[in-house]
Order: C-alpha cells, then sequence, then structure tokens
C-alpha cells in the first residue's frame, strides 16, 4: 500500500493476510475498496429557533456474507475516511465471528455534548431520514459506537418505522429493552474481551489476580472495569477524554462507573479514591499486566509502544495500536489481542438481538451469555491455534482466519458479479 492514512494502514493487514494464503487477486482487489459511502448535510433545527448543518457518512464496506452491520458515531473529529476504515474493520470482524454479516459504519461530525437532548433527538432522526433508502434489516444494520446510545438507538429505530409504517425493530440493534433491544448488549463488547482474556489467560501467562489499566472509560472501558474487578482483577489505572488516574493498589470501580454516570470526570474522582491525577499519555506505561485502550484509534503508535510495560493489550477500542507500533510490540514480546477478535462481543450480542427482533422470540440473559461464550471460545481458540501453527502474530491470525471465509464467500458469488467487462 503506498498512502499512509488510516484506511492505507487498515489495508496492510489485509496484505499480509493474503500472503499467507492462496487467494485469487480479483478478492483483494473487491476488499481494497468500499462498495458505497454516501455522504451527505443534515440540517437540523436548534432549541434557540436557528439552524445548523452537520456532515454525515454511512459506508457500507462489503455484503458478501450478508447485509452490512456497524454502529454510527457522534464525534467532532470524525471523517469520511475513519468511516470507511471502520467499515472495513466491521468486514474483518464479522467474518472472524462467522456472523452473518459484511461491514458498514456511519457517523455525524458533531459534538454531541454541546446540544440539549431535544437537538440530539432532532439530530438522529434527521440522519434516519436521510440514510432511510441505505439502511434496512436486510441492507445495513447500524448499532451504537461512540457517543452514542441505546436512546439514540431507539429514536432512530422509531423514525425508520415512521418513514416505512411498518415496525421494524431489526434495522437497529443496541435499542432499549423496551422496542426490542437485547438482553445482554449493554456489556456485550466488554464481556467479549473479559471472556477472550479468561480463556487464553494460561496461554497469555495472566494470572487471575492479574492488574489492568484502561484507557477510555465508557460502554467499553466501564463494563470491562466491572466485569475485571469481579474476577478478582485489580483495576489500577483508567482514563477518559479529560485525564487519567492511578492507584496501584487498586481503584473502586463502581465509585467511578457512579461518578461518571452522574457527570463527573475522572481527575475530578482522583482524591476520593485515593488515586493520583497522571497525564493521560502516563496510563500506557504504567505497571499493569493487561492494557486495555477502550477509546479510539491510533492510541498507541510507533513513538509509544516501546514504554508500554504489559504483557497483553486487548483492543476494545477499534484500530488502537498502528501498524508500526505491532512491530515494536511484537519485537518486545507484548500480545496484542486484536480489535476485530476483543472486541466482537458487542456485533455477536447485536447478532442476537436481530435474530430475536426477526424471530419475535426473546432469550433469557443466562442464553444470550452461554451463546456469546460459545462463539468467543470457538473463534477465539481458532484464531490462537493459526497464531502458533504458522508462527505469526494473533492479528495476523484474525485477518487469515477472517479472509479465508470472506475469499471462499466472495468466490461463491462468482468474481463476474463485481468485475464487468
Ligand atoms: N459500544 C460498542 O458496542 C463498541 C465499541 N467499540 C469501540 O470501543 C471504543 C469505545 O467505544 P464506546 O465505549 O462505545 O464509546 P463511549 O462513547 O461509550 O466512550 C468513549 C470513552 O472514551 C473516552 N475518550 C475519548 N477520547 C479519549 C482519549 N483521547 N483518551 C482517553 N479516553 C478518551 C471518553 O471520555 C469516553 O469515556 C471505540 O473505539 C469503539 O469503536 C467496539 C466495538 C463495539
Ligand atoms: O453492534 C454492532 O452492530 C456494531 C458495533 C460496532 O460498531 C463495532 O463493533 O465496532
Amino acid at each position: 500500500m503506498s498512502g499512509d492514512s488510516l484506511l492505507d494502514r487498515a489495508l496492510v493487514r489485509l496484505e499480509e493476510a493474503a500472503g499467507h494464503l492462496q487467494i485469487d487477486q480479483d478478492v483483494i482487489e473487491k476488499l481494497k475498496y468500499p462498495r458505497e459511502t454516501t455522504k451527505t448535510r443534515l440540517l437540523i433545527r436548534m432549541d434557540d429557533g436557528s439552524r445548523k448543518s452537520f456532515q454525515a457518512w454511512r459506508c457500507r464496506y462489503d455484503d458478501t456474507r450478508g447485509p452490512t452491520k456497524g454502529g454510527i458515531r457522534f464525534h467532532p473529529h470524525s471523517t469520511m475516511e475513519e468511516v470507511e476504515t471502520l467499515a472495513f474493520w466491521m468486514t474483518f470482524k464479522c467474518a472472524v465471528m462467522n456472523l452473518p454479516y459484511g461491514g458498514g459504519k456511519g457517523a455525524v461530525q458533531v459534538d454531541p455534548h454541546s446540544l440539549s437532548k431535544s437537538e440530539l433527538e432532532r439530530l438522529s432522526r434527521a440522519y434516519v431520514q436521510a440514510f432511510a433508502s441505505t439502511i434496512g434489516p436486510d441492507r445495513d444494520i447500524p448499532a451504537p459506537d461512540v457517543y452514542t446510545n441505546a436512546m439514540i438507538m431507539g429514536w432512530m429505530a422509531d423514525e425508520y418505522s415512521q418513514i416505512t409504517g411498518q415496525v421494524s425493530p431489526a434495522v437497529i440493534t443496541g435499542k432499549p429493552i423496551s422496542l426490542g433491544g437485547s438482553l445482554g448488549r449493554n456489556d456485550a463488547t466488554a464481556r467479549g474481551g473479559f471472556y477472550l482474556v479468561r480463556n487464553l489467560a494460561s496461554e497469555l501467562g495472566l494470572d487471575r489476580d492479574h492488574t489492568v489499566a484502561i484507557q477510555g472509560f465508557g460502554n467499553a472501558g466501564q463494563y470491562y472495569a466491572r466485569l475485571a474487578a469481579s474476577d478478582r482483577n485489580t483495576v489500577i489505572a483508567v482514563s477518559d477524554s479529560a485525564g487519567a488516574i492511578y492507584r496501584p493498589g487498586g481503584l473502586d470501580v463502581e465509585a467511578l462507573i457512579a461518578g461518571k454516570s452522574s457527570g463527573r470526570r475522572l481527575i475530578d474522582m482522583a482524591a476520593d479514591q485515593g488515586a493520583h491525577a497522571i497525564d493521560a499519555e502516563e496510563l500506557l506505561s504504567v505497571e499493569a499486566d493487561l492494557l486495555v485502550p477502550a477509546a479510539l484509534e491510533d492510541m498507541i503508535t510507533a513513538d509509544n509502544a516501546a514504554r508500554i510495560k504489559a504483557k497483553v493489550i486487548l483492543e476494545l477500542a477499534n484500530g488502537p495500536v498502528t501498524p508500526g507500533a505491532d512491530k515494536i510490540l511484537n519485537d518486545h514480546g507484548v500480545v496484542v489481542l486484536p480489535d476485530i477478535l476483543a472486541n466482537a462481543g458487542g456485533v455477536t450480542v447485536s447478532y442476537f438481538e436481530w435474530v430475536q427482533n426477526r424471530q419475535g422470540f426473546y432469550w433469557d440473559l443466562e442464553e444470550i451469555h452461554s451463546r456469546l461464550l460459545k462463539i468467543v471460545e470457538r473463534e477465539g481458540r481458532a484464531v490462537w491455534s493459526i497464531a502458533k501453527e504458522r508462527g505469526v502474530s494473533v492479528r495476523s491470525a484474525a485477518y487469515i482466519h477472517a479472509l479465508d471465509r470472506l475469499a471462499t464467500a466472495i468466490e461463491a458469488h462468482g468474481t463476474q458479479s463485481f468485475f464487468a467487462g
């Protein structure tokens, strides 16, 4: 790959995996470009009567294995390229877990914290109005991502039902339970990562009482902290967008979650916890056995990777480690459990939600957890075996596993279906 954009760097992983498989070059060519990206501006009325417009995108990267699937992000720095890269990752994530989906993603370039609740609702409804013909239960199925949540998914599902004149809960996942959401979707991203670490703990050299540092304290980070603490791990450092806190003896996770839900920043809770406020970057190099990036992409780079002391990195965020950092971590013996496997619990329980919506019959939490566990263990073990057998990183193994499935499906469709002439 020639350039150094986010998508170019993501495609490096595709090329690497392709080198390990006998795959038709047409397959690789197909996976290098998004199938369709739609861009629009959403125009909404603000509470004071003024008008504002926001750039928005939805990308359907590849639908060979099923309808495209992936979250919607509301973030002031979102770009079209970020959306396409996230949709590329979704394509591989769904294939790693063997879910019957392709990959998609969407975003609005907005700081949602600057909007009132009614402005946020109008923006969410405007997104669905703009993309009503892109999304659909058999075409493209959104879900929550950074700075979006169940409430927003509920508004979006409602808007879609109003537009189509039909109740269509399966068009969006991550909805409130009262609107057809699934039990267990709230902590599914963290739980999938937690099951993966627990299953591979002895191979990873992690004791039951290992220490954990978590970057990002939203849906993925908070639930990981809770699951880890309840399994006798010690959470020693956490961060949010305002800064990080560190206490070598362990933090009180439940108090931090309660504080965050009442609108406090982590650094404002440092004193209550007997913790030090540290530089956000310093969180990456604390003496923790496990480092969990759970914020945004490109956080661990060639510039800071050598300072990491953790034995294992669990990528709950999408794309937190750059290819340059991967090399350094590998040389230092740090094992990276890659995003497309580590954070796939979220989309897996989204799949369960979609299945339940379509069958109109809902499972209890025990069933959700046992189905998730089975898939994470099955695919996690398969990826681990590929890594050992081929002597490659866990990331390369996950890409090889996914690409094998994607190539089989692309070839089954027939390559003439997408190359004219
Ligand atoms: N929510 C989900 O189901 C899934 C989320 N992910 C990924 O997990 C990551 C986090 O997503 P969510 O937890 O859903 O988002 P969220 O919106 O619930 O939380 C994001 C958190 O990151 C923090 N943050 C933002 N910038 C930061 C920075 N520079 N340093 C430290 N913290 C920072 C925010 O303060 C907030 O605590 C993203 O990469 C997302 O794509 C992946 C799979 C599924
Ligand atoms: O739950 C989903 O469908 C997608 C979640 C997502 O956007 C992700 O895994 O990055």
